[in-house]
């Protein structure tokens, strides 16, 4: 490879070179070919060049005297064509001689001058080289002419060169034959077995140990064999010892390395370990002095490494503990080895003293000789800040008014302190130890604790409010803050549960929501609560396509028990009403109260519209029965307005205000009943609210007027009495009947200046008409609910005809059977009063009432007023005709006077004189009338059935 290389390296100066460095390059088979080829080729060659040679001598001689027997034979021939000048004796024969392919032309001239005899010349057939050969023709001695005959050698050459090819070829085929027999002998005797050699002599040079060879040849070559396999031999067991010994001396230098990086590594370990150790470390010689300080002791004592080393470490030492540190060095490092750990005081030149555990280690050489001391110094401020820290923590831990719970992995409390003691009554003995499941309350699923548990665990921290149980068993609910402890690797380590009992504030808190949500009278939920509520049950509604309604209860009169009886009175009724009202629902509805005596109902399992209308007729049945109040046996009734969802609203605003619109409408139509809402309600609504605003200002405007309607007396026809009857005169709807404002002005409040103008107007007129001498008469005046049940009323009264100067006999109240009853015991006591004054007193519309006859003996009333819806019939009717006649002898038999309203008809007149009845007031005698027209009427005199 080498010498390939250096060869082919040489420049190929010359051709010489060139050729020597082909031929080193030439494998020995190439060689061999080559001699054999040159040593064979040469001799080949030359032969054949010589055969050649030979050959084409033969030829050329016998070509010649070819040409000098046919030049002879044609000289004698044309001797004679000549001599005769016969060109047809000579063209012949020279025809003859150019048959010949090798003569070009044939020339014959004579003697004569001028043109040749003959001449026949073919210049086609010259291929070689041409030769001209001439004769002279003899006639005997005579020349008579010449014969020149050209001949062409091409047929000679052409004979040459078939012959030359016949020696390449036969040369060639034996150069072939030659080579392959010297070949195959070459390669069987020597090129197979040098290639053996060659193999063997290369897996010696590469040390490999090919399978033995046997060499059987007693040749040269099988000597050289069988000396090359010898030295194989060798060679392979010389190699296997030698790396045998490699093998052994490489493992060594491998185990040396090994050792010398361990070493290495090792040194370099302790060497970090010395320079990155968080603890001080020093080495001190036998006499104390510094040999070496790692960086943590320098940052320790604040010197640099050159104000420390060579310096005796007891410097550094606070004086104080200096002896107690030298004793430490001396008597236990220097006799045991070692020393415990042990506190001192550093001194740091630069910042003071410093509070550090010191430990001591004796450095010994290999000979056990003590050659110095290892000094291992750690700071302890923080270790004793931790401490005071740790100190802190337990006394908050003990002193904390929270239970604190420190639970391990396994779930098992492990501590608890002394306020978890006290709150859940466990002794820390009973409880450390134990699973902190038996805190549970077991009405709690396990799964609300596992999702607690889950939700700390995830996020590490949790807090909430958790039931708990108390030793005792009690349940209580706490507010616990749940902490994890993970160590560095994340892992969950302990969970700290702070306890907080919020029982208390639980229950504070409960109670102002309930405070907030419930009405603290009725306990009902309040107007925000109510309107919660209804709202969700709409939206639900909405979302399922069902039916909701909405019941408006107002309480007819109430502000009349109110006023009269006083809050205390208002308020229990209320609780009542609250209370019938809830029983009156089924499960699923829902009453609140909206606020003073209006109460809202929520009906949420509902079919239908009727389902509402029984609902309202269920609640009005209810309230129907008396309620008792401090001995007072109160009746109110209620009017109800119902709206439904979604036709008549699809809010809860919309669905109140119709409602309510529902409700004024059932009022209007005579209270303790109920009306499902209408469109035309709402403006009905808008009007009522319009007549409240205007009635405000009516009095101050003078706007009201009293028509006065005679009664008379059966028995003469003389008008006995009269009915005041308030009429406003509106100024832009004209005259308009009370029932159209007297139910608004009850309800907004404002009857009570009304009724007092009227009481006053009456009284006035009254007093007027017997001041202008007319025939003195009652004057009845109708009282509301809310006059009536004033503590005043009595008062107010004395005062009215004191200041008009109404005897008071000339004065009737009639107040409404359902007035009266509304609270029976303070009737009779009012009733009393006034009788007291000497006033009338009748009870109006008697008959569509609950009075009961045991009441009536009571009530001290002087007159009892028939009822128009009863009279109305008589005498057709007989079932008013009977209730009619129950009344005139009722009142009789009482002592009470009857009076009959709504007297209309000569037969209503008839049958109400045959039953008894003592007075009445009808448009039969007379509408009610302006206070001119009854004067006038008064000063007619009697009035008679026919006039
Ligand atoms: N608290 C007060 N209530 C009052 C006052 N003024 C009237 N009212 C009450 O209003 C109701 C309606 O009164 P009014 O429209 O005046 O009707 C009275 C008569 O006009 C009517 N009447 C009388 N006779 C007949 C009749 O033959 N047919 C018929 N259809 N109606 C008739 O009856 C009303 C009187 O009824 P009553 O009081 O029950 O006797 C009415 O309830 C009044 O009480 C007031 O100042 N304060």
């Amino acid at each position: 490879m080498d010498t390939a290389v250096s060869t082919s390296n040489v420049p190929a100066t010359s051709p010489w070179l060139r050729i020597k460095h082909w031929l080193t390059h030439l494998s020995l088979r190439q060689v061999f070919v080559l001699v054999v080829a040159v040593g064979l080729l040469a001799p080949g060659v030359i032969f054949t060049l010589l055969m050649l040679e030979w050959r084409r001598h033969e030829l050329t001689l016998q070509f010649r005297a070819e040409q000098e027997r046919v030049l002879e034979t044609l000289a004698l021939g044309l001797r004679q064509p000549l001599w005769d000048l016969s060109l047809n004796a000579g063209q012949p024969l020279v025809d003859t001689a150019m048959k010949d392919a090798r003569i070009v032309s044939v020339q014959v001239d004579g003697t004569f001058p001028g043109e040749p005899f003959i001449a026949v010349n073919l210049p086609e057939r010259r291929q070689g080289v041409v030769t001209h050969l001439s004769r002279p023709v003899h006639f005997g001695d005579q020349v008579i002419g010449k014969v020149t005959i050209t001949f062409d050698d091409g047929d000679l050459r052409r004979r040459l060169a078939a012959q030359g090819r016949e020696y390449v070829l036969l040369i060639g085929v034996m150069l072939v034959v030659s080579l392959l027999l010297i070949l195959l002998l070459l390669d069987s005797r020597f090129l197979v077995p040098l290639r053996r050699l060659s193999e063997q002599a290369r897996a010696l040079t590469n040390h490999e140990a090919p399978p033995g060879t046997v060499w059987t040849r007693e040749d040269e070559i099988g000597d050289l064999g069988r000396q090359l396999e010898w030295a194989r031999g060798e060679l392979h067991r010389l190699f296997g010892e030698l790396n045998d010994k490699n093998e052994a001396l490489e493992q060594d230098i491998v185990e040396r390395v090994q050792t010398e990086e361990a070493l290495r590594a090792s040194e370099a370990k302790y060497r970090e370990l010395f320079i990155s150790n968080l603890d001080g470390i020093c080495v001190v010689d036998m006499d104390g002095r510094v040999q070496d300080a790692n960086p943590a002791m320098l940052a320790l004592l604040g010197v640099p490494s050159a104000a420390l080393v060579g310096r005796p470490m007891g410097q550094f030492v606070a004086e104080d503990w200096r002896s107690y540190d030298d004793h430490m060095m001396q008597h236990r490092v220097l006799v045991d080895g070692h020393c415990n750990e042990y506190e001192i005081e550093l001194y740091r030149p630069s910042a003071g003293l410093l509070p550090v555990s010191a430990k001591g280690v004796l450095m010994r050489d290999v000979d056990g000789r003590a050659i110095g001391i290892w000094r291992i110094l750690r700071d302890l401020t923080e270790r004793k800040a931790a401490a005071q820290r740790m100190e802190l923590a337990a006394k908050v831990f003990d002193n904390t008014a929270e239970a604190i719970m420190v639970i391990a992995p396994d779930n098992r409390i492990t501590s608890v302190n002394r306020a978890f003691t006290d709150i859940l009554g466990y002794h820390a003995d009973e409880i450390v130890g134990q699973p902190s499941s038996v805190l549970r309350d077991p009405s709690v699923e396990t799964r609300v604790y596992e999702e607690i548990n889950a939700n700390y665990t995830n996020g590490g921290a949790w807090q909430g409010e958790v039931p708990f149980r108390r030793k005792s068993g009690g349940v209580f609910t706490a507010w616990a803050q749940i902490n994890v402890v993970r160590d560095v690797t994340g892992r969950i380590g302990d969970v700290v549960l702070l306890i907080r009992d919020i029982s208390d504030a639980k229950a504070a808190q409960e109670r102002i929501l309930h405070l907030a949500r419930f009405d603290a009278l009725t306990v009902l939920p309040n107007r925000a609560y109510f309107r919660e509520l209804a709202e969700e049950a709409i939206a639900e509604a909405h979302r399922h396509g069902v039916h909701r309604a909405l019941l408006f209860v107002d309480l007819d009169h109430f502000k009349t028990i109110n006023d009269s009886l006083g809050h205390d009175v208002g308020d229990q009724l209320l609780k009542e009403v609250a209370s019938r009202l809830n029983d009156a629902l089924r499960a699923g509805d829902a009453v609140g109260r909206l606020g003073g005596d209006e109460f809202v109902i929520l009906l949420r399992n509902l079919d239908s519209g009727e389902d509402a209308s029984y609902v309202a007729s269920r609640v009005l049945e209810r309230l129907a029965r008396p309620f008792v109040v401090d001995e007072h046996e109160l009746v109110v009734t209620p009017s109800l307005g119902i709206a439904l969802y979604p036709e008549d609203g699809e809010d809860y605003d919309t669905l109140v205000r119709n409602a309510d619109a529902a409700m004024y409408h059932a009022k209007e139509h005579g209270r303790n009943t109920f009306r499902f809402y209408t469109a035309d309600m709402n403006a009905r609504a808008r009007e009522i609210l319009a007549v409240e605003n205007q009635l405000r200002r009516a009095l101050e405007r003078d706007e009201f007027v009293l028509h006065y309607q005679p009664q008379v007396a059966m028995s003469s026809g003389a008008i006995v009495g009269v009915e005041a009857l308030i009429r406003w005169r509106h100024p832009e709807r004209g005259l308009i009947g009370p029932m159209q404002f007297i139910p608004i002005a009850e309800e907004r409040g404002l009857i009570g200046d009304i009724g007092e103008w009227v009481l006053r107007e009456a009284c006035r007129q009254n007093r007027a008409w017997q001041d202008e001498g007319l025939p003195p008469i009652e004057v009845a005046v109708n009282l509301s609910a809310m006059q009536f049940y004033r503590r005043d009323l009595a008062e107010d009264i004395t005062g009215i005809l004191k200041e008009t100067g109404l005897d008071a006999r000339w004065l009737a109240l009639e107040v409404t059977e359902s007035v009266i009853v509304q609270d029976v015991e303070s009737t009779i006591a009012t009733l009393a009063a006034l009788k007291a004054m000497g006033l009338k007193l009748a009870i109006d519309d008697f008959g569509t009432g609950y009075s009961s006859l045991s009441y009536l003996k009571r009530f001290k009333v002087d007159k009892l007023k028939v009822d128009r819806s009863f009279v109305m019939d008589i005498p057709g009717d007989a079932d008013d005709s009977a209730i009619t006649r129950a009344v005139v002898n009722l009142a009789r038999n009482l002592g009470l006077q009857v009076i009959a309203e709504g007297v209309e008809t000569p037969e209503q007149w008839s049958f109400l004189k045959q039953e008894g009845c003592d007075e009445v007031q009808g448009y039969l005698v007379s509408p009610p009338l302006p206070a001119i027209d009854l004067a006038n009427r008064l000063a007619r005199g009697a009035w008679t059935l026919q006039g």
